[in-house]
């Protein structure tokens, strides 16, 4: 496998197969990752990002077979999080000296993860770096996603390495996105962007257009994760234009948990009813006890509206849902509507807890949402479908 991208670009990072969780157990990883590093050989040469720490001793001594480290004459970190820096300390130790080009917030995050004081050379959007026959221009990415990012263009090869934007979690020995299957990168590039990036969309909006505002010619985006954008890289700015300005399709979600069956039956009736008044709707289900939450996070982002149930649990809701909803509060979802449901046998609290919480999460709600005594019976059942019907009225 050839991993040079051009002739001066050669891609020396590191495919994770294995990698099935990510930042904890908070976003899953179904189809692995790519830790993306890119050596730079002009006149000068330059690295940028790393790899994860886990894998430092193995991207040290892979790099050493690109490049003598004595010859590296700067390391442009992108972003700091581990996923990118990671191998950082084990490379400074072999060349200390070199400089270090990061924002000025990147010196904070390095310093925060590694506790070194190496040689940072701090840089703003729009500095540049001779290199030789092309020069490297910063572009800062402030909350793409950490205070600290940054991306990195390249004259007269006319690339843009964007770190965390436009990646995937995606592991593939094909580094171009061209030679992937289609739906799978799609896929990944949107729970990406959903699980990351949401709640920065007004960011990600005012940012692409700075950057398409300066004019500079793409020819190839080169993330930190997944594969590289060379077949008409335009095609994922685009994407991410429309997936951050208010993107929607004609969908309705409901999500639920439940523990003697109520609560399901009641989102199988009320999807029913749904679908009764509006058969061009898209209606979903997902027990949030069976479902990867980041799939979830995907279909709410698509929905115009949701509807969350649970049983009550002493007093409460059942915890899949309060995990569900707390990554729905982060995400920052906007311009949805959404209710609540859930069965009950006598205090009967989880509606209007979840009403309140997705209230709070920045859903307009619809009404009151719906309750159903123990395991509903035929007439629950109808209240349930009609129910369904008038939700589906209310959101078209
Ligand atoms: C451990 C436990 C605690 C419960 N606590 C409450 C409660 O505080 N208030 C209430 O109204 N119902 C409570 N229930 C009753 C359930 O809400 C009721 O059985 C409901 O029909 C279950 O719906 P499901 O089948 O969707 O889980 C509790 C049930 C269990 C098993």
């Amino acid at each position: 496998m050839d991993y040079k991208i051009t002739d001066k670009v050669t891609w020396v990072g590191k495919i994770d197969w294995e990698l099935r969780m990510f930042h904890g157990n908070e976003l899953s990883t179904k189809k692995g990752s790519s830790y993306n590093s890119y050596l730079i050989r002009d006149q000068k040469n330059v690295l940028i990002d790393t790899s994860w720490l886990p894998y430092d001793k193995e991207y040290v001594s892979n790099l050493k077979k690109e490049i003598d480290l004595k010859d590296i004459d700067y390391i442009i970190v992108n972003h700091a999080e581990i996923d990118h820096s990671g191998a950082l300390k084990e490379l400074m130790r072999e060349i200390p000296d070199t400089p270090i080009y990061c924002t000025a917030n990147g010196v904070k995050s390095i310093k925060g993860h590694h506790h070194e004081d190496w040689n940072f050379v701090t840089v703003k959007t729009g500095d540049t770096l001779d290199i030789g026959e092309n020069k490297l221009i910063f572009i800062e990415a402030r909350m793409l996603h950490w205070p600290d990012t940054m991306f990195t263009y390249m004259t007269g090869e006319n690339i843009l390495f964007s770190n965390d934007g436009f990646g995937q979690h995606y592991a593939s020995e094909n580094l171009y996105n061209d030679a992937v299957d289609q739906e799978e990168l799609y896929y990944e590039a949107l729970k990406y962007y959903v699980n990351i990036l949401n709640p920065f969309n007004a960011i990600v909006k005012k940012k692409i257009e700075e950057i398409l505002a300066l004019n500079l010619p793409v020819d190839m985006i080169c993330p930190s994760h997944g594969v590289i954008w060379k077949d008409n890289p335009a095609q994922i700015i685009e994407q991410y234009m429309k997936w951050a300005d208010n993107y929607v399709e004609n969908q309705i979600t409901l999500v639920y948990d439940t523990m003697w069956n109520g609560t399901r039956r009641m989102a199988e009736t009320i999807a029913k009813g749904i679908k009764s008044v509006d058969d061009d709707v898209t209606v979903k289900l997902f027990n949030a006890a069976k479902t990867d939450k980041n799939d979830i996070m995907v279909e709410i982002f698509k929905s115009k509206a949701i509807l969350v149930g649970s049983s009550t649990i002493n007093k409460g809701i059942l915890v899949s849902m309060a995990a569900n909803i707390e990554m729905i509060k982060g995400l920052g979802f906007k311009n949805k509507k959404a209710a609540a449901f859930g069965s009950y046998g006598w205090s009967g609290e989880s509606v209007k807890l979840l009403t309140k919480e997705i209230e709070e999460a920045g859903f307009e709600i619809v009404d009151e949402g719906i309750r159903a005594l123990w395991n509903p019976d035929e007439d629950a059942l109808k209240e349930c479908y009609e129910y369904g019907a008038n939700f589906a009225k209310k959101v078209k």
